[in-house]
């Protein structure tokens, strides 16, 4: 009978480990690909056609998330255009989001409503101008408000678990402006994050107050660039930009979309963002929060 010592086994696993490491491994995944069910945002268990289960929907908060109420809304057709930024984060720019007429209506509803912008910290809602310096106001959810909650689920594909945040008017006047941060919150694995943004532009009335992604990477093609100078701040000199990124014009109407969470559900680091300060004028924006809220981590 053969007799093994510690070394023969020791130079064994000197050649077998690499061959399973780069040969048989990544033969297996080939074969056997990963499931998705570990995939929190592909957590799609749910049967009822509107992607919410009674019971499970008592956590829900109707003062924060715009939940079904048996209003139906009859909408005008969808009119905007598409303009795919990058994949990884996903970045959309949304052109005539709203109409003029919808835009100057929303102003119009959340005059009477503002009150001075909050930041979180610690859980405790307090004024920092330092950090933010805006006024925000409530959307009742009229018409126009529940037709652009529609609108904004169904750009996403109605995604079942996914609710949109009861929307904000966002105001700054001149200084007005919000420091770089991110609109996720890192709670995924405790039940729900905010999945996704859109940032409208309700009015433009202003200088400055674009809002910048330092990790951002401007268009390289001067094709892309061309049509993307219509919508993004293009210095003339970019070495003496003053900020890194790509910097969105405030523009009646239009949108930035963006998905906060990676498949994973943790947060994009790329997703970082500010209003940058507003030098003069009056700067409205619409805040549109999707919350994604699967059935599984509601529980408890
Ligand atoms: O007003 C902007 O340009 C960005 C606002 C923003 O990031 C926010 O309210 O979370
Ligand atoms: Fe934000």
């Amino acid at each position: 009978m053969p007799k093994f010592s510690l070394s023969t086994l020791f130079s064994y696993l000197f050649y077998l480990l690499p061959v399973y490491f780069f040969v048989l491994a990544p033969l297996l995944r080939q074969i056997f690909p990963a499931s998705s069910t570990g995939n929190f945002l592909d957590l799609d268990l749910d049967l009822d056609p509107d992607g919410i289960q009674a019971d499970s929907d008592l956590t829900l908060n109707p003062e924060i998330l715009s939940l079904p109420d048996g209003v139906i809304a009859t909408c005008p057709p969808d009119n905007y255009r598409v303009h795919l930024l990058q994949r990884d984060p996903l970045v959309i720019y949304i052109e005539d989001f709203l109409s003029a007429e919808e835009s100057d209506h929303l102003v119009d509803i959340s005059n009477a409503n503002y009150t001075r912008s909050t930041i979180y910290n610690g859980g405790t809602a307090t004024h920092d101008p330092s950090t933010r310096l805006s006024d925000r106001a409530l959307l009742p959810r009229d018409t126009t408000v529940r037709c652009l909650e529609a609108r904004a689920a169904a750009f996403q594909g109605w995604k079942p678990h996914l609710y949109i945040e009861r929307m904000w008017a966002q105001r700054y006047n001149t200084s007005g402006h919000y420091v770089h941060h991110y609109d996720w919150v890192g709670s995924a694995a405790r039940g729900g994050d905010r999945i996704s943004t859109f940032m409208v532009y309700l009015g433009d009335d202003c200088e400055g107050g674009g809002t910048n992604f330092p990790r951002l990477k401007m268009p390289r093609a001067a094709a892309a660039l061309r049509e993307w100078c219509r919508f993004l701040e293009c210095p003339a000199d970019a070495a003496a930009a003053t900020t890194q990124g790509i910097t969105f014009k405030p523009i009646k109407g239009n949108a930035i979309f963006w998905e906060n969470l990676r498949p994973d559900g943790s947060g994009h680091p790329g997703t970082w963002h500010a209003a940058l300060p507003v030098t003069s004028g009056t700067k409205i924006g619409l805040n549109i929060w999707s919350w994604y809220h699967p059935p599984q981590s509601r529980k408890g």
